[in-house]
Order: C-alpha cells, then structure tokens, then sequence
C-alpha cells in the first residue's frame, strides 16, 4: 500500500550540508503497524514527511496504492493527504485560532457537511479522551497531552486507510499512552495501516514491524512471528 523506494535526502545549508537518509527503501502492506526507532536527529522525521508527501525527496520515489505521489500535482497531492492519510506531527500544528472542534474538522472542512463533521469530531474526541468541556476551548487553553490527542482526532477525522505518527504519545502520561496504544491497536484491527516513529521501544514494539533509523541507513530489528 506505501512503498518508498531508494529515498536520498540531504539538507544544505549554508556552511555544511547534512546526509540525512541514504538509499532508504520500505515497503509497508495494507494492515500493517511499522514502528521506527533512532536516535534523536537520525531522520525519522524526515523519512515520515517525505512518505507522507509533505516534503519531496532529493531522489527516490514513494509510492501510495500504486500512485507516485510526488509525480501528482500539489491539489492531487494535497487531496491524498487530507483524505488517505492522517498524519499526527510531533508539534501537533493546531491552528491557535480554531477551537478544538473546528481543528479536528479542519482536513475536510470545505468537503463535507458541517453538522455531520462536528458529530464525528465528537466521537473521535471521546475516543481519544477529550472531555466535552474543551470541546470549544483554543489549544492555548490545552495541555501538552490533550493537544497531541486532539491532533490524534483530526488525523482520524477522514477515515483514512493510513496512520503516520511522529512520536504519538511524547507528551502523554501512562494511562493516556496506554489508551492511545490501544485505539492504534484497534485500529490496526480495523484494516488501518500505522506507521510511527517513538522513542518508547515499549509501544514500538506493539508493531508488527520494528525499524531502526541510524546514521542515514534503516534496518529491520524485529518483526511479529
Ligand atoms: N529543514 C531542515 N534544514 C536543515 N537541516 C534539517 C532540516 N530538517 C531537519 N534537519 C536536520 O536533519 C536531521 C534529521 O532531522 P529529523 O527531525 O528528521 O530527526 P529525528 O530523528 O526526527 O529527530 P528527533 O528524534 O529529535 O525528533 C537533523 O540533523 C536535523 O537537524
């Protein structure tokens, strides 16, 4: 379902250039929980833009159903992201000026109906763990934990078949980590493909798939039996 292919990418600037990912090739079937692991500046960031469509490679190719998602054009491009794929950004990127609910509608807020969106935003929250009192409330009113999980909504808010998760549960404490593992879990169940970077090995290993990013390699260190 995603394929990334030969991906290179090396960042200049002005006084020194950066090899960030060398060859870095992936292939993650429909159903399937890969985690990435690596320390912090390895690339994991980086590999999840670029897989993700949000940041083109120097060279390599991605692949979604079969579609190279960097040959389509900005509106196509940009329409694969809201609508297949939700993506959870590890600085959650709330807009400051929406509430809670209008960010979680924000991938299809010119799509679809508004009434039905703000019903679905609400189930999602619930899932998550949002209580209806923040419902209305700006993210500046939100705490760390509560704005990763509704950036967690809002990438659930299309039904998209793939998850992409800069470290998911960063900021959240044991019982909200635990539930946010259980939601990816049933979502996994559900047909869902999750890709995610942590640094908590206890939830990468909850993948079906473990990779570990170093030094502009990938390499698989464990894999579901
Ligand atoms: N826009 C950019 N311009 C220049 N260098 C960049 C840019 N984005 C990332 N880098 C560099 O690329 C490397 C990889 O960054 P990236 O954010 O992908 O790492 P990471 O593994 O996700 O790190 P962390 O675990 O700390 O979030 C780092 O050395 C970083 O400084």
């Amino acid at each position: 379902m995603l394929r990334v292919e030969k991906i290179q990418k090396v960042f200049n600037n002005k006084s020194f250039s950066t090899e960030v990912l060398n060859d870095i090739s992936l292939s993650i079937s429909k159903g399937c929980w890969l985690s990435i692991v690596g320390p912090s500046g390895s690339g994991k960031s980086t590999l999840l833009n670029i897989t993700s469509g949000l940041l083109k490679p120097d060279s390599g190719k991605v692949f979604f159903n079969d579609r190279n998602v960097y040959e389509l054009n900005d509106q196509e491009r940009s329409n694969l992201r809201r609508k297949h794929i939700g993506f959870v950004f590890q600085d959650f990127k709330l807009l400051p000026y929406y509430s809670v609910l209008d960010n979680v509608i924000l991938p299809l807020y010119y799509d679809e109906e508004k009434n039905k969106l703000y019903e679905r935003a609400k189930e999602l929250l619930q899932v998550v763990g949002i209580r209806e009192s923040l419902f209305f409330r700006l993210p500046e009113g939100l705490s760390g934990g509560e704005k990763q999980r509704v950036a967690i909504a809002r990438a659930l808010i299309a039904n998209p078949e793939v998850l992409i998760c800069d470290e998911p549960t960063g900021n959240l404490d044991w019982e909200n980590r635990n539930q946010i593992i259980k939601l990816f879990s049933s979502l996994k169940e559900q047909g869902k493909t999750i890709v995610l970077v942590t640094h908590d090995t206890n939830m990468a290993d909850c993948g079906d798939e473990v990779y570990q990013l170093l030094n502009g390699k990938i390499a698989l260190i464990e894999a579901a039996v």
